[in-house]
């Protein structure tokens, strides 16, 4: 029997056009294994609810086509269903396609695809919500939400505005599991995968099959040395840096100030100031 798999695709999602995929979906997907069909989100919010109608409908594969954002959505949506989630990587960073180490070229990943290669990877909770990449606290919370705000998309954008904010960046401190304070930081992040996005990793060795995210807490540097995280970011490097601290944990609790924050590079405020992170280990199956 064919599998079914829905397309769900994001079209303002970074900054490539996105009417060319139905035709790539045509021509590329194994019409002999797979039923399909596509549907386009039309604001915020609704790849999560046509995710969860497709699980409810029995539907095998959901194929998100955005970026982290979007992943989000529809991969939180699948988590303890029997529907898979596949990612067509049409966003402005894609951290959590990179992290999985997916092709950028939509052909390879349409065809990748045809070849139902499952795996089951970790998600974190935070608090009511949940999270699949990485979110965090702090300059990346206000990044994600000035980047909202912006009119353009795309890698350039993002930096930007990362270079322009930091010149006003006011410190953030955050309270570890009741007991320990950290004072004078740039961000806290909880990374179940490896980077923000475009090759930006902030914890390189995170592992999301591992039943554990990490806890990174970065100082504020000078600006000097700012530019220098953002290399050793590149590079891969940035967890060695002394102004890096990382903490690995299946559970933890942040005391945070502000109620500003990030999932997955989305802008959310959260209704509550002291944060409950729990890994769910192994409960989103995704196709790899
Ligand atoms: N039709 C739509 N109109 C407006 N916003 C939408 C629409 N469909 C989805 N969205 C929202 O667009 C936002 C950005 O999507 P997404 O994260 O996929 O792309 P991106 O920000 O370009 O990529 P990345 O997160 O990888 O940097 C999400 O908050 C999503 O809910």
């Amino acid at each position: 029997m064919k599998k079914s798999i829905r397309f769900i695709i994001n079209p303002i999602s970074g900054i490539g056009k996105k009417n060319i995929l139905p035709k790539l979906i045509q021509k590329y997907l194994d019409h002999k294994v797979f039923t399909h069909d596509i549907v386009f989100t039309e604001h915020r919010g609704h790849a999560r609810a046509l995710s969860k109608t497709a699980a409810d409908e029995g539907v095998n594969i959901v194929c998100i086509a955005g970026g982290d954002g979007s992943v989000n959505e529809a991969g939180t949506a699948l988590v303890g269903t029997n529907t898979s989630l596949a990612i067509l990587p049409t966003g402005s960073g894609n951290g959590i396609a990179r992290h999985l180490g997916l092709s950028l070229k939509l052909k390879k990943v349409i065809q990748r695809i045809n070849e139902q290669q499952f795996d089951f990877v970790d998600t974190v909770t935070i608090n009511d919500r949940k999270g699949i990449g990485v979110s965090g606290f702090g300059f990346d919370a206000l990044i994600a939400k000035r980047f909202d705000e912006y009119h353009t998309r795309g890698f350039l954008s993002y930096i930007k505005l990362v270079l322009k904010e930091f010149r006003n960046y006011e410190a953030i401190s955050v309270v570890l599991n009741d007991k320990d304070e950290y004072k004078n930081l740039l961000f806290c992040s909880v990374a179940n995968t490896s980077q923000f996005g475009n090759g930006f990793y902030i914890s390189p060795e995170t592992n999301m099959k591992d039943g554990q995210f990490e806890i990174v807490i970065v100082e504020l540097p000078p600006t000097m040395a700012f530019i220098g995280l953002l290399l050793a970011s590149v590079r891969g490097t940035v967890h060695k840096s002394k102004y890096v601290t990382l903490i690995q944990t299946s559970e933890a609790q942040i005391k945070v100030k502000n109620n500003a924050a990030h999932i997955d590079g989305e802008p959310v405020n959260l209704k509550d100031l002291s944060i409950q992170l729990k890994c769910k280990p192994a409960s989103l199956s995704v196709v790899v």
